[in-house]
């Protein structure tokens, strides 16, 4: 078949990466009772998402590999960490994607043609948190 006529519509790309870590933290502002006040750990999920004005060569709106930065900065300074210890505020799901977000867009964003959209963070199966990065 000839698939020369087909043609691409406008719209916009967007890709995402997906990391974990291992790590533990605990909400000292909650009740004492409440269990999530206590020190226990997650596999944390995150995935990036970025999008770019228009696409590089060969057709990317960032190489996933260029991404690796970021691995590295979750591999080195939050996995097996303490997130308690190392957040500026108390570490839940949406403080750490804002957090991770802001680290982010100063470290990886200036040495990639894409720009972050969102940063989603997942604690459980069943449970994640997204801050989306206000349009620039
Ligand atoms: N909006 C948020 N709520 C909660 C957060 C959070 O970051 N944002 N975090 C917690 C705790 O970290 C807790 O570890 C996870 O809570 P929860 O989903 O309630 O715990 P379980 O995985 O045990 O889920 P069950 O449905 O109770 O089995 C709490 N809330
Ligand atoms: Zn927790």
């Amino acid at each position: 078949m000839d698939f020369s006529s087909v043609s691409l519509p406008p719209g916009k790309h967007t890709i995402g990466k997906l990391f974990d870590f291992e790590a533990g933290h605990r909400l000292p502002s909650l009740a004492p009772e409440h269990k999530c006040s206590r020190q226990h750990g997650h596999s944390y999920e995150v995935e990036v998402i970025l999008t770019a004005a228009a696409l590089e060569s060969p057709g990317f709106v960032t190489d996933f590999g260029d991404l690796a930065p970021f691995r590295r900065f979750l591999d080195t300074e939050l996995d097996h960490h303490n997130l308690h210890e190392i957040m500026p505020v108390e570490p839940t799901s949406e403080h750490l994607a804002q957090f991770l977000a802001g680290w982010f867009i100063q470290n990886v964003e200036p040495g990639i043609p894409g720009r972050l959209v969102a940063v989603q963070v997942r604690e459980t199966e069943h449970s994640w948190a997204r801050f989306d990065v206000e349009e620039r």
